[in-house]
């Protein structure tokens, strides 16, 4: 391997690779000039690149590699079109048919008025097409469109290499900008920071000074105050103070911001890029989702049509449905069941095994009781009982417990990849809605699930409030319990033997902000084996192993971690546990970014994709490897089966998922798994909390086997999650 830097120029004979998410290209070249001593006369060259054409000429700087299979290649740092730098390159190349209407007298005019470099000027600055005389507003748009087309990407590749934007990012914002991002960038370069995700207020700032914008320039600070906002908003918060501002600033901006942060606010608001009310800064989304949902809730509170159920009817209803489950209701899930049937809304919260699932059940056969709503489908006749959850795994958990069908929330409101079609033009249909898992759902969601509840429609929400709360922001479900008006019960005496589960006991101990004293004892369901993070990442792997072999399909063992770094991290416990359930084999596999996928590999997907059904915290296993030679698309494909559907991913949409052998706690929420596994570390940077460690304690089934540092544990159980900003309880009229 030969140093760098080393230069050709060459022509390109054959495209043989090219991805734009990548921003990756390897082609061959005929050469026409070079830098280095070589007699090839072409060279495959391979690097960041796209829009490469055939026929085309390009410059590419990088090192010279000795491939075992194709001698000597070229690995490119970046590769960029040569622009034609004379006049009469610049003629010749504008009449070379690619820009229709422009012929040789116009060519001749605009090389006149811009000068040798026209070609890189225009690319640059499009706008200067406009001191060519006599040409037309047709002809100047398709010479910049297709000029953006081939050199756009180089450009920007070039202007945004020094500000660490990486080629795929690069790639992104060219197509987020049509073409049009130099100039986009060059008006106001926070807008990056606005429109691209991956582009942060630091990069978006470093860009904006070289432009000149810098200190207490009001975009400058007005671009910061959003950032702040997207911070706090990242981290469940609904809105941040003044005062959070005036303190957040000087660490953003390097300095004190002054009165250019009042006069920053006072422009944002007058632009309606912030909310200002009562003192408080919210993004407006944000600030829309929280007061229509308390505007929702109000009005579904106020338009209840549930009968005034005498305490007789209640009574005997609940006693025909304890005969019928042969089950005797302990006191707070008889005042669940009767509060059902006399609420238009209420909440039901407990922890594991405290009856949450055998109340539903009761209070679903006490409305049909009473109400006379049918459990089976009547022709003709909207089904009363509507259920749902946030996601796939405990919507289908939910219709199993209950028998009835529920499905995603998503699903329920038919998400259409960007908005829901299920809405208060279009209202959902039935009696009651029983919404499981409700800490899971955000602002947002709860916006627009309330948004389709006709007026008369009775609601369940039901969860465990000590669980994680929702990874986008607000505290939806400890809101709702925070509200005057709002029935709430809460079930706390754990039902299910105790003796069954110290799984359980560990749960409700960890709720007590204690610690069981057999924690390290040597229990049939429940483990806590002392290790360093080198020795806990070798015996989950041995575990998981052992499992497998005792009969334990892999979607029966789950692996959980808080963080994505270190040792015990998912992306390093991904990498071991794949030799583990997945081993290198003959199986076919595909590389993408650092990781490699292999047929049977078990993936987790991470957005929502209403066609294909199949949403965000869904497991499923890859079944299909197909590369580009062998497809007509010419892509490489990758098929996943999830329960009752199978997908195909395009190389363009295989950051949609990723390994699952190894998984978040927050992406864990609202499933089960029999066997779970857990490192317990202090990870740098990573927060534990009581909240954390006790939603992946409650995942666990049959066995929980945990791996690591007592300290560590001990030191979560004192953490709260902390309280989220929101002001949903104050507009729903006051807290209780
Ligand atoms: N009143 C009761 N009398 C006897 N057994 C009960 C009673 N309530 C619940 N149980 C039993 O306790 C166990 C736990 O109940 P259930 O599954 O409804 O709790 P849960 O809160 O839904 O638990 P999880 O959240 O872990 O699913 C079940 O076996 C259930 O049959």
């Amino acid at each position: 391997m030969m140093a760098a830097p080393y230069e050709l120029t060459g022509k390109v004979i054959r495209v043989l690779f090219q991805s734009e998410e990548e921003a990756h290209t390897i082609a061959l070249v005929r050469i026409k000039e070079k830098n280095f001593e070589t007699d090839e006369t072409e060279m495959v060259i391979a690097g960041v690149g796209v829009g490469i054409e055939k026929g085309e000429t390009y410059k590419a700087h990088g090192r010279l590699v000795d491939h075992p299979r194709f001698g000597k290649q070229m690995k490119a740092e970046w590769i960029r079109r040569v622009v034609p730098m004379t006049k009469r390159a610049a003629v010749r190349f504008l009449t070379n048919g690619s820009f229709p209407g422009i012929g040789q007298k116009t060519a001749q005019k605009i090389a006149d008025a811009l000068g040798d470099d026209c070609i890189d000027q225009i690319v640059k600055h499009p706008s200067l097409l406009s001191n060519v005389d006599g040409l037309k507003e047709k002809q100047a748009r398709v010479i910049t469109e297709r000029l953006n087309i081939l050199y756009g990407v180089d450009q920007l590749l070039l202007f945004l290499a020094p500000f660490d934007v990486t080629p795929r990012l690069a790639s992104k914002i060219h197509k987020e900008y049509e073409g049009r991002a130099m100039e986009t960038i060059e008006k106001n370069p926070y807008a990056l920071m606005y429109d691209v995700p991956g582009i942060g207020f630091k990069t978006a700032d470093a860009i904006a000074a070289h432009f000149g914008i810098q200190g207490i320039h009001p975009e400058r600070i007005a671009a910061a105050v959003l950032y702040v906002l997207e911070l706090e908003q990242g981290n469940g918060h609904l809105f941040v103070t003044a005062d959070q501002l005036a303190n957040e600033m000087p660490r953003i901006i390097g300095g004190d911001p002054g009165e250019a942060l009042v006069s920053a606010l006072e422009t944002l608001a007058n632009d309606e890029r912030v909310i200002v009310e009562d003192g408080v800064v919210y993004h407006p989304r944000v600030y829309r989702a929280e007061q229509k949902a308390a505007e929702e809730l109000a009005r579904i509170m106020s338009t209840s049509t549930t009968e005034d159920v005498d305490m007789t009817t209640i009574f005997d209803a609940v006693g025909r449905v304890e005969e019928m489950f042969s089950i005797e209701y302990a006191k707070q899930q008889r005042e669940a069941i009767e509060l059902a049937l006399k609420s238009p809304l209420m909440v039901l919260t407990g922890g594991p095994g405290t009856g949450k699932t055998t109340v539903v059940r009761g209070i679903i056969h006490a409305l049909s009781d009473v109400f006379d709503w049918k459990l089976e489908p009547v022709q003709n006749q909207p089904f009363p009982f509507v259920l749902a959850a946030p996601t796939g795994r405990a919507a289908k958990r939910l219709s199993e417990s209950t028998g009835l069908p529920a499905s995603t929330i998503h699903r329920l409101l038919k998400f259409d990849g960007s908005s829901f079609q299920v809405d208060d033009t279009n209202p959902l249909v039935g009696k009651v809605l029983i919404v499981d898992e409700a800490s899971m759902i955000d602002i947002f969601l709860f916006r627009s699930l309330l948004r389709a509840v006709p007026n008369g429609m009775k609601i369940l929400f039901v969860g465990d409030r000590d669980q994680l709360p929702s990874v986008g922001p607000g505290q939806v479900l400890a809101d709702l319990m925070a509200t005057d008006g709002i029935p709430v019960v809460r079930l706390d005496v754990v039902h299910r033997q105790a003796s069954e589960s110290s799984i359980l006991r560990l749960a409700h101990a960890l709720n007590a902000k204690q610690m069981p004293d057999d924690l390290l004892a040597a229990l049939p369901d429940r483990r806590f084996y002392t290790a360093n993070q080198e020795t806990a990442l070798q015996a989950i792997c041995q575990m998981a192993g052992a499992a497998l072999r005792k009969g334990y399909s892999p979607f029966d063992i789950q692996v959980l971690a808080p963080t994505y770094r270190g040792v015990c991290g998912i992306d390093g416990l991904n990498e071991a546990l794949q030799n583990v359930f997945n081993p290198k084999s003959a199986a076919r596999e595909v590389k993408h970014g650092n990781r490699t996928y292999r047929n049977g590999d078990k993936v987790l997907q991470l957005v929502n994709n209403a066609e294909e059904n199949v949403y965000n915290g869904d497991i499923g296993e890859i079944t299909n490897i197909f590369y580009a030679k062998e497809n007509v698309d010419k892509v490489d494909k990758i098929y996943i089966r999830f329960d009752q559907t199978e997908v195909e991913y395009n190389r363009s949409e295989w950051d949609q998922f990723t390994h699952a052998y190894a998984i978040t706690i927050h992406k864990s929420q609202g499933s089960e798994f029999p066997i779970v596994l857990m490192p317990v570390f202090f990870n740098g940077g990573f927060r534990s909390s009581r909240n954390l460690i006790y939603t992946a304690v409650t995942r666990a089934k049959k066995s929980l086997l945990l791996f690591g540092d007592v300290r560590a544990l001990e030191a979560a159980t004192r953490e709260e999650e902390p309280v989220r900003r929101t002001k949903l309880v104050e507009r729903l009229g006051g807290k209780s």
